[in-house]
């Protein structure tokens, strides 16, 4: 389905603001009551810290109520929201499909987000989800903080994620009553309420501003990578990132591997080894994680913790460590994504224990590595 979109490029302002005008306002409505809120959580001292590393699927840090932290949530979905939206009034969704189209309606339009591509509904925006069959994915959620382009440096006007590529929905309206009963959701520090009311929230007839909900197709990114020696660090294919008040520092940055060309000599090419000073949940989308590659399945997350030591398995290693070292397609394919945070993240209950998917044996992918120390190599010309 192709729905109408206009790119972001035009709205390179700073303030982020947007004027809806709409049918009905939406201060109509009952009084927020808590529901059922399942795995969802913001509660990070249910668990005692692990800095091992493991396979876990929820995790997050900070806080909500001080505007400075973050959450990292899978979703499976096979049953479309009808007459009940949300609204997240804590942060911005981040939200990766992994398998399974979403066509959401926002109050400002709707969009149709599949994998493959990314897209961001930012905090107090309601929306409603289709869905049209199983679906999974992930999402990042920031508190405090919205999303934007990296600072190019020097790399200069052109490159990774360009501005051309983002679309926001246009308009999106219906003049719709309903007398049974329309369910808002609502995520307010970490709890969920809802509040019924007796018309469609989605009666925006027309907007304008640059505080929308916007999405990106990842195969648009431009990528940059070393062309003669070294191992770039990923902070190279970062998508978007959503700034701490510290220079440099990130509360979370979405980085992606797309494919693409490796090509440097005297070099081992995949991810170094290395403890750092993130933390850095990893998902994949589609095909194989150039790291580990039979070792992480789409639709998995690891936790590589702040200074537990991590990077290829042993099978990775050896191959990179005989590799004849001409340009090669790597990730070809292959969709494989980063959460980067410098929040020391803490995993949830239901990730550890509940979800039954933690994967205890992962550090085994490290135990066959052998040494190729040679104290007589020497670079090879070039
Ligand atoms: O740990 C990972 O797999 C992600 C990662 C990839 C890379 O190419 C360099 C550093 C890094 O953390
Ligand atoms: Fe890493």
């Amino acid at each position: 389905m192709s729905l109408p979109q206009k790119t972001l490029a035009a709205q390179e302002l700073y303030l982020k603001d947007s004027w809806l005008y709409r049918i009905l306002p939406s201060v109509r409505h009952k009084p927020f009551a808590p529901v059922e809120q399942g795995a969802l959580t913001h509660n990070w001292d249910e668990a005692e810290p692990e800095p091992n590393q493991g396979l876990h699927t929820l995790c997050g840090a900070g806080d909500a109520r001080s505007r400075n932290g973050l959450a990292i949530h899978v979703y499976t979905c096979n049953t479309s929201m009808i007459d009940r939206c949300f609204n997240n009034s804590d942060g911005d969704f981040l939200i990766v499909p992994q398998l399974g189209v979403l066509l959401i309606t926002t109050e400002f339009g709707k969009m149709m987000v599949e994998p493959n591509e990314t897209c961001v509904v930012q905090q107090g925006m309601r929306f409603s989800v289709e869905v049209f069959g199983e679906t999974r994915g992930y999402i990042l959620e920031v508190f405090g903080a919205h999303f934007e382009l990296p600072d190019l440096g020097p790399i200069g006007a052109n490159g990774l994620a360009n501005p051309r590529d983002f679309l926001v929905p246009t308009a999106w309206y219906e003049d719709r009553k309903v007398p049974s009963g329309y369910t808002v959701i609502n995520k307010y520090q970490g709890k969920m309420f809802a509040a019924q009311q007796d018309f469609s929230p989605f009666n925006v007839v027309a907007w304008h501003g640059n505080y929308t909900p916007y999405k990106y197709n990842l195969t648009n990114f431009m990528v940059i990578n070393c062309v003669e020696f070294d191992h770039a660090d990923p902070s190279i294919f970062t998508v978007l990132t959503a700034k701490s008040t510290r220079p440099g520092v990130a509360i979370a940055d979405f980085v992606i591997f797309p494919p693409r060309w490796g090509v440097a000599n005297n070099t081992f090419r995949p991810p170094y080894y290395h403890r750092n000073c993130m933390s850095e949940f990893m998902g994949l989308i589609k095909g194989h994680y150039e790291a580990k590659a039979e070792g992480f399945q789409p639709g998995g997350g690891s936790l590589h913790s702040i200074m537990t030591p991590h990077g290829p398995d042993a099978d990775c290693f050896e191959k990179a460590s005989q590799a004849d070292l001409k340009p090669e397609r790597v990730a070809d394919g292959t969709m494989a994504f980063m959460f980067e945070s410098s929040f020391s993240m803490a995993v949830t209950k239901w990730g550890l224990d509940t979800c039954k998917r933690l994967d205890k044996n992962y550090y085994k992918c490290w135990e066959p590595i052998k040494s190729h120390f040679n104290p007589n190599w020497k670079p090879s010309s070039k």
